[in-house]
């Protein structure tokens, strides 16, 4: 038998996966899914420090800004321990929509937040397209609390919760969240960089047996092994569009001080750009979210060094490379005549 021929018939059937050299853009300019003032600038400050222009220097990426995301005000409603529902919500809305805009154009995603509540949001309007979709949430905190569980009652705590399906026992009837079709399974969920995760997140992860790589399983095995690993969980046949909501908190708060609920003890920028560098690297990234980011917290160094720490992280994640790149369809250097002076 021409196992050959069966094995090449096998492999040309299956999708091949290229990494997606065009993205969008959006920036989320909101802040109301936790406490302090600030994460809202966010976007303002990393277009400032030249988001859009160096992404544009990787070799071969198409960039395209889709601007901001604007939350009008709105009338709240109350629910316990559930601060600011109807923004979020209304937020999330209007950024889910612009997400599947995005994903539509055959561009990836690329969220800059914001708080993590708009994670709720990025995740929706991918799902709208890639209902195949996985999740990998890179965070100091689990942020799958419900209002019951929440010691804070901020949403920015809670968007995980939300996403997933298995969780609709857990909720009360949520005003003003009727247009999410909560339709995402915590089947396709996993975590690195956790250090911070209250009682009843660990009871979720447990239960659900969600795959995550805290800190001291990140110690152990490695970055890299760590999410090659839940990668192989998620997706042994890699063949599913990823998912990444990177919060600067997973990074040491030393590695990135201007954030609200920094924590020590977390991955290193080279870490991080590792990551980032191994999902690029599948082809199979479609959305990626940088969110927490709080230009009003710390001096200016830190501000300066949070900020950069999250362009590397983009950048790895869209493919460039820390080996340098070669002039593309240039084969020497610039030639000159020795007999000549310099023109
Ligand atoms: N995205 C974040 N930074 N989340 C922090 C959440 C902290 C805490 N677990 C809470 O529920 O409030
Ligand atoms: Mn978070």
């Amino acid at each position: 038998m021409n196992i050959c021929r069966v094995f090449v018939r096998k492999m040309s059937q299956e999708k091949k996966w290229e990494p997606l050299r065009k993205v969008g853009i959006i920036g989320v300019p909101f802040e109301k899914g936790q406490k302090k003032y600030g994460v809202s600038v966010a976007p303002a400050a990393l277009r400032a420090a030249g988001l859009i222009e160096k992404l544009k220097e990787i070799e071969g990426l198409d960039v395209k800004d889709y601007g901001d995301i604007e939350t009008p005000g709105i009338k709240e409603v109350n629910v316990a321990n559930m601060d600011h529902l109807a923004l979020v919500s209304a937020c999330n809305k209007h950024l889910s929509a612009c997400v599947t805009q995005v994903l539509k154009d055959n561009r990836i995603a690329v969220t800059i937040g914001g708080d993590h509540s708009i994670g709720l949001g990025t995740v929706d309007g991918h799902y709208k397209v890639n209902n195949d979709m996985i999740l990998i949430w890179v965070d100091a905190h689990a942020d799958i609390n419900t209002n019951k569980t929440s010691d804070s009652g901020s949403v920015h705590g809670m968007p995980v919760a939300l996403l997933v399906k298995e969780f609709s026992n857990y909720w009360p009837y949520l005003p003003t969240m009727d247009w999410q079709d909560v339709v995402f399974s915590i089947k396709s969920l996993g975590y690195i960089g956790l250090r911070s995760v209250d009682n009843f997140e660990r009871l979720a992860i447990e239960k659900y047996k969600v795959p995550t790589f805290a800190m001291e399983d990140v110690e152990e095995h490695g970055i890299k092994n760590s999410i090659q690993h839940v990668l192989q969980a998620l997706d042994p046949t890699n063949s599913r569009p990823i998912h990444v909501s990177f919060d600067i908190d997973a990074l040491d708060a030393l590695e990135a001080p201007s954030t609200g609920t920094p924590v020590r003890g977390g991955l290193t920028l080279r870490e991080a750009i590792n990551l980032m560098e191994i999902v690029y690297a599948t082809g199979r990234l479609r959305a990626i979210d940088l969110v927490e980011i709080n230009p009003a917290i710390g001096n200016e160094k830190d501000r300066q060094q949070t900020i950069d720490a999250g362009l590397c992280i983009l950048k790895a994640a869209l493919g460039f490379s820390r080996r340098g790149t070669a002039p593309r369809g240039v084969l020497d250097l610039p030639i000159q005549d020795p007999h000549k002076p310099s023109q």
